[in-house]
């Protein structure tokens, strides 16, 4: 049986669930490692190591060693293109460039945006830090944008990419799902009917039910 491959980082946090949701979909053996954020572990020195820039997710496979979760994910859908969801990174070029370019809106586009959101809405009340209302009024008039174009497309398309799940859509998940669930605007997705329909169909996945059921009872640190 292949050596189970290492992700470094808490569930909790939308770059290591991205990671997470991928492993589960392509049926990948994983082993989580705890990494104490509020301790500080992502910047000591054995952890930077193996991820320079002292954040999580950081990724292990036999001797390779990396990070970005996008970019792990890719790897896994390469390494591991034989088992689970094969079409999860396309099955030609075509396909393949056009789940590359919605990565890349995802991470150029609706990531900085959303990730702010999720920081101000969710975790700052939870780690009492005081919101910025401008930085959100902000962030949400700039994710307003972007899900107008993601309206348009889902109009067009079951998925961003075409007509299958892809990598592109998973890479949305965790930040929608803090903003769905663990804020109070909800109503940037709700009240656009096809992003909302899309999200029904993205976040009903087995992958992602275990990936959320992972992050509401981790385990022991
Ligand atoms: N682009 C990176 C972002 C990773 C990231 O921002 N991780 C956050 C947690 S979700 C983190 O480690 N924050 C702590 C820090 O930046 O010091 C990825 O996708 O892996």
């Amino acid at each position: 049986m292949a050596t189970p491959v290492k992700v470094y980082g808490p569930t909790l946090s939308t770059a290591v669930s991205r990671v997470l949701a991928c492993l589960l979909e392509k049926d990948v053996q994983f082993q989580l490692l705890p990494v104490n954020m509020a301790k500080g572990e992502h910047k000591k020195p054995d952890y930077l190591k193996i991820q320079p820039f002292g954040q999580v997710p950081a990724f292990q496979d036999e001797d390779i060693t990396l990070f970005e979760s996008r970019s792990i994910n890719r790897y896994i859908c390469d390494k591991y293109s034989s088992q689970g969801n094969k079409r999860l990174y396309g099955t030609n070029p075509l396909e393949k460039a056009s789940i590359d370019q919605w990565i890349e809106a995802e991470g150029q586009s609706f990531n900085p945006p959303s990730s702010i959101l999720v920081f101000q809405l969710a975790f700052a009340p939870r780690m009492k830090i005081k919101q910025d209302e401008n930085l959100i009024r902000q962030n949400e008039e700039k994710l307003k944008k972007v899900l107008d174009v993601y309206e348009k497309r889902l109009g067009d398309s079951q998925y961003l990419a075409g007509d299958e799940f892809t990598l592109a859509d998973l890479s949305h998940l965790p930040n929608i799902q803090y903003l769905l669930n663990g804020t109070d605007r909800s109503e940037l997705f709700t009240s656009r009917k096809n992003v909302e329909r899309w999200w029904g169909e993205i976040s009903d996945r087995e992958s992602w039910k275990k990936v959320v059921e992972m992050q509401t009872s981790p385990p022991p640190s």
